[in-house]
């Protein structure tokens, strides 16, 4: 008789938002349990760009995300897994998550070839063929050792056909049944189906309906923050969230800006990630109480503040905007390593003060005040 596999990764739903659909809750990883809803930090290249764990730890990072597409190609998964999987390479002890790189194919590799089997493009960077398939994908995460890994799945462009889409979810619910098949290693419970389906209710119904069959012990809501509106992200976010099991965790893929972060949650969502804090960081934006800050900008010069008055994190406490301004201008590292560092901590902060409004009952009280904050600011 087969012992029955404690899943090793679960939720545990704590409390609902009395007025929205807002939920606080926690993630159990092997890699320590991680109050939700939360903001992961994406790390492509197996570091989140500038910041070290430690510091990431500093500022209230749980999860954190790598990149199987691009440590498939370099360094390869082999080497990580020789280092001890992920968490040993990188020095990092808490809670990974691997995208399966289909997301990637899709939008760096070109001259890709759908089929069935999976997908066949040219690596950008030596030009050499690739394939990746669901059980490829399956065993580069494997090897990479996540605690939680995405199945391989196909994230079509926003604006296609109805029936274009129909049969791009109807390939993604085979890719992940063929990927829980496929996943080596039987007590190896931490892969998420991706509901797929753009903007159309009965795709996602349909999407969600396959997926939720198959008992994955967590799901993403995929094929969204492609390029369409907030409204229509929200519209379909509105029937998508409802779709799947309460007691399991929803990842909203690819959002990450306080607008969309705190809509995302007012309609279920318990975990977010986004490139955004850490790339727009690097050219010197920040984003801030008051909407996004191009410390570039000469007004800064003299400027003694914080880069945001009502953070208290290392660097709105330590450096001001003018010194931050300066390192950005001629091109100093540790002056994208102040605006990274803010950036994530804002982000991870925002949902931290989310979970409290959560508790509160005033989640809707919450969106008021962040939105009249930035009034009209890009958020
Ligand atoms: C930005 N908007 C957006 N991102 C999406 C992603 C990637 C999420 N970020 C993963 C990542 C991991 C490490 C390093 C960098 C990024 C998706 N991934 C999958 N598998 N499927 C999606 O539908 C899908 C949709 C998305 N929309
Ligand atoms: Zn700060």
């Amino acid at each position: 008789m087969e012992e029955h596999m404690e899943p090793a990764i679960k939720y545990r739903l704590i409390k609902k938002d009395k007025h929205t659909g807002a939920r606080m809750g926690e993630l159990i990883t092997p890699h320590g349990t991680f109050p939700t809803p939360m903001f992961m930090p994406v790390g492509t290249q197996a570091t989140v760009k500038s910041i070290a764990p430690d510091e990431l730890d500093a500022m209230g990072a749980g999860v954190i995300l790598a990149n199987t597409y691009h440590l498939w190609l370099q360094p390869g998964e082999q080497i990580v897994e020789e280092a001890g999987g992920l968490h040993k390479f990188m020095n990092w002890d808490k809670g990974i998550l691997t995208d399966s790189g289909g997301f990637q194919v899709f939008s760096l590799a070109k001259h890709r070839d759908i089929k069935e089997e999976g997908v066949t493009f040219r690596d950008p960077v030596s030009g050499s063929k690739m394939f990746l398939s669901p059980e490829k994908a399956m065993q580069i995460e494997n090897a990479l050792g996540p605690d939680i890994m995405m199945s391989f799945d196909e994230c079509p462009p926003y604006f296609e056909t109805y029936d274009y889409i129909k049969k791009s979810v109807e390939r993604t619910s085979r890719w992940a049944q063929r990927g829980l098949e496929a996943h080596q290693n039987p007590d190896w419970q931490g892969l998420f189906g991706i509901v797929q389906g753009a903007g159309f209710k009965k795709l996602r119904q349909q999407s969600a309906r396959d997926l939720v069959s198959m008992d994955f012990p967590g799901y993403s809501v995929g094929g969204l923050s492609v390029g369409e509106s907030k409204e229509e992200m929200n519209r379909v976010l509105e029937f998508t969230t409802p779709l799947l099991p309460e007691n399991k965790p929803r990842y909203l893929m690819g959002v990450g800006t306080a607008d969309s972060l705190i809509d995302g949650v007012m309609r279920g969502i318990d975990m977010f990630d986004c490139v955004l804090p850490t790339r727009i960081a690097r050219n010197g934006t920040c984003m801030t109480s008051h909407g996004r800050l191009v410390i570039k900008n000469a007004q800064y010069a003299h400027d003694f503040g914080p880069l945001d008055d009502e953070c208290d994190c290392y660097v709105c406490r330590n450096y001001s905007r003018a010194y931050i301004r300066h390192l950005i201008h001629v091109n100093e590292t540790f002056g994208i390593r102040l605006t990274s560092y803010h950036n994530l901590y804002f982000l991870i902060h925002l949902m931290q003060d989310l979970r409290q409004a959560i508790a509160d009952d005033e989640v809707l009280e919450f969106r008021e005040m962040v939105f009249e904050k930035y009034g009209f600011n890009q958020l």
